[in-house]
């Protein structure tokens, strides 16, 4: 399979399948703080197995080079990742669902989308994601997960016959 995958612009409804979206943009709210201040509540739940702790980070990335080919997704099978962007710029997500469970992807469900600097993510346990890919040396991000005992992260590498690529526009 050869492909160049489509950028998908980041929504709560199409990202559904792989999590939640981090955002304040038409979602509700309530209002606390004697009424200084909006609470949007409960954006994403932190999911974590028996024995890990959520754990709050700084990822500091580089970009990568576009073209680029996707030659791996990776899934944290005890716990959530979010990742909300702190400068305010944009980034990309590359994903596939959990599916059955096995260590296998069908390159068929693999999909990418655009966040906006305005909208974090939190991928769901299992879910099958790019390592965090940035567009602006340098760039930071929150990152809230799982930490703890075990192997938290699966790698997967596509067959030499799948090329899955991602341009920018
Ligand atoms: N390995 C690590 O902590 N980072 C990845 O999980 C990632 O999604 O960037
Ligand atoms: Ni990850």
């Amino acid at each position: 399979m050869i492909k160049t995958l489509k950028i998908e612009p980041l929504t709560r409804e199409a990202f559904a399948p792989f999590g939640d979206v981090i955002e304040s943009e038409g979602r509700d709210y309530f209002m606390i703080n004697n009424g200084s201040t909006r609470r949007y509540h409960k954006l994403g739940e932190v999911q974590l197995d028996e024995q890990g702790q959520g754990i709050i980070s700084i990822f500091r990335a580089k970009t990568l080079e576009y073209p680029l080919a996707i030659k791996m997704l990776e899934r944290h099978p005890f716990g959530s990742q979010s990742f909300i962007p702190l400068f305010g710029h944009d980034f990309l997500l590359v994903v596939a669902p959990v599916g059955d469970g096995s260590m296998n992807i069908d390159p068929s469900t693999v999909r990418a989308f655009r966040a906006s600097g305005r909208q974090g993510v939190n991928y769901h346990r299992g879910v099958w994601h790019h390592p965090i890919l940035a567009l602006r040396d340098d760039d930071e991000f929150l990152v809230v997960d799982r930490s703890g005992p075990g192997n938290n992260c699966d790698e997967f590498f596509f067959d030499e016959s799948v090329q899955l690529s991602l341009e920018l526009g």
